[in-house]
């Protein structure tokens, strides 16, 4: 992918429930460019349309008007069977609950999905993968064999394993504790960093949302603020 071409664009894109008296406009008229290489946090209060906005970007919802583009492919315009092969290849996602099978393998939870899909697995990219994530001597364990956080880094690899543009994390570290948000956090860094995906993170934490590289607010379905703030440059996450 061109570094030219955002890997996350939208354009108006507005997000209507329901019709008539009960319509709920969620998200509304929102336009943004996100790089590949960035990681940018979405705040705001309960309501405020953060989740449908992530749902819309990641093609999980459908949306009522505007478009949506990811790494320079119109999702809006694809049909379902089309978004469904999109989402699973270039998407990775992330949510508070790890969703791991527990009578698997880390490494069979890990490739599951690929596997599923009747992908190939690139031996060599998931060798860097769980490196990068530390992962490597917990492989053959079960998930109640591993820490809250060991578990989410499963997750992450998992997301990250067919190297997707783009990784949709909604409150990922909503049930940590503050050490293995930390560890969580850093792992998500260390993917825009050194992998170069562009993440996007629903969460209700400021400290957490202070390690993107960009911050922004939503207020009832608008974004109200696109803050950058300088103090990340660093880059590490406070453990
Ligand atoms: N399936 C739905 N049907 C109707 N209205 C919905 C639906 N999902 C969300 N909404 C409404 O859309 C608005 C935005 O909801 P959304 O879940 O995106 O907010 P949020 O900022 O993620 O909230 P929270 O922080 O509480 O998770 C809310 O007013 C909500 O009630």
């Amino acid at each position: 992918m061109s570094s030219s071409v955002p890997a996350i664009r939208t354009r108006g894109l507005t997000k209507i429930y329901g019709s008539g008296e009960a319509a709920v406009t969620a998200v509304s008229d929102v336009s943004i460019d996100i790089a590949a290489g960035q990681f940018t946090s979405v705040m705001g209060p309960s309501g405020s349309g953060k989740s449908t906005f992530l749902h819309c970007v990641a093609g999980l919802d459908s949306i009522t008007s505007g478009t949506v583009e990811i790494a320079g492919e119109d999702i809006s315009a694809m049909s379902d069977s089309q978004l469904s092969r999109f989402r699973r290849d270039r998407i990775g996602f992330m949510f508070q609950a790890f969703n791991l099978l527990p009578t698997m393998t880390a490494r069979q939870n890990i490739v599951l999905p690929t596997k599923m899909a009747r992908s190939q697995v690139d031996d060599k990219w998931f060798e860097r993968l769980i490196a990068t994530l530390g992962l490597s001597d917990r492989l053959e364990h079960r998930p109640y064999e591993l820490s809250g956080g060991q578990q989410q880094r499963v997750a992450v690899a998992r997301a990250l394993l067919t190297r997707p543009a783009v990784l949709i994390a909604d409150e990922p570290t909503g049930n940590l504790d503050s050490s293995s948000s930390a560890e969580v956090l850093q792992l998500l860094r260390n993917a825009v960093d050194e992998l170069g995906q562009a993440v996007l993170m629903v969460t209700h934490d400021p400290d957490a949302a202070g390690v993107g590289d960009r911050i922004l607010s939503m207020a009832d379905g608008h974004i109200v603020s696109d803050e950058h703030p300088s103090a990340h440059q660093g880059r590490r996450v406070a453990q």
